[in-house]
Formats: C-alpha cells, sequence, structure tokens
C-alpha cells in the first residue's frame, strides 16, 4: 500500500519530530512516499540534491497521484497540504486529517467542513495510532 502522509514544511516546523513518529507508524501499514517530511533538515537536503521549488512539486504531486490513501497532520497551517489536500480529494483519495486543537491555530473551514476529508481530533501520538489503523482498515 502506497501512503501519502503530509505536513508543513515552510509553514512551520513545530511538530516534525511528531511528524517522524507518525512516519514510523504509517510505515508499519505500507510504503511512505513523503518520509523526508519527518527528517528535520529537509529543505537543506533537498537543496542539497539540487531539487528546485519545480522539482518538490512535480516529484510530490506523482508521489500523490500514487498513493492509496493520503494522511495529513493539519495542526500547523500549511498552504502545501492545504493544496496536496484539494488535489487528493479531487481524486478521489480517501483522506484523514490528524488535527490537535490549540489556541493559536484553528484549522481552516476548506479542510474541517469538506466532507469527503476525515477529520479527527488528538491529543497525542497514542491517541493517533488507533485512529489511523481504523482509518486505514476501513478505506484502503
Ligand atoms: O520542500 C518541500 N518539500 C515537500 O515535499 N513539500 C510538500 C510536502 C508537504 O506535505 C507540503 C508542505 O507544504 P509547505 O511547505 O507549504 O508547508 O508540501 C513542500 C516543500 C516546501 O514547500
Amino acid at each position: 500500500m502506497n501512503l501519502f502522509f503530509s505536513a508543513s514544511i515552510r509553514g512551520g516546523r513545530d511538530d516534525v519530530d511528531l511528524y517522524a513518529d507518525l512516519i514510523n507508524h504509517l510505515n508499519r501499514h505500507g510504503d511512505v512516499l513523503t518520509e523526508h517530511i519527518g527528517e528535520q533538515d529537509v529543505e537543506a537536503k533537498e537543496q542539497a540534491q539540487g531539487l528546485t521549488d519545480a522539482d518538490i512539486y512535480n516529484q510530490d504531486v506523482y508521489w500523490l497521484r500514487e498513493a492509496d490513501a493520503v494522511i495529513a497532520e493539519v495542526t500547523t497551517p500549511s498552504l502545501g497540504v492545504g493544496y496536496e489536500l484539494g488535489r487528493a480529494v479531487a481524486w478521489d483519495k480517501p483522506v484523514l486529517a490528524l488535527y490537535r486543537p490549540d489556541a493559536d491555530h484553528e484549522l481552516s473551514a476548506m479542510v474541517r467542513g469538506n466532507p469527503d476529508v476525515e477529520v479527527v481530533e488528538y491529543e497525542t501520538l497514542d491517541d493517533a495510532r488507533p485512529t489511523i489503523d481504523a482509518f486505514l482498515s476501513q478505506h484502503v
């Protein structure tokens, strides 16, 4: 199973350790096409590889097309994540959006109000794991 994990990069990296933990869990279910999102120095690595923004865009849209399901961590608002969710919905992919309610970032109505996105609020990684398991067994 190909899984596309989506989470903030240029929108802010406060939750990068959590992203890595979520990716670790997703790896039990299938191949995570976007493991780089959990790496601390993702942008430096992409730069070292000589990737332009166009390369990153093309690669991500290709991976998204290949994905059987999309799991996003949407607590830190990100234009790229919003874009990916829109494309995933348009392609009829199952989409799970994991959101930790916090005082700083209210979730966009374009995500919470979208009937084709399953939004689940959670607090800890231990809460998120069974949510992911149930979502994947139901949809993929
Ligand atoms: O360097 C990158 N590499 C990359 O894979 N992305 C993709 C994957 C993420 O799910 C999403 C993050 O978007 P943003 O950078 O706008 O927060 O876009 C985004 C960037 C930078 O915008």
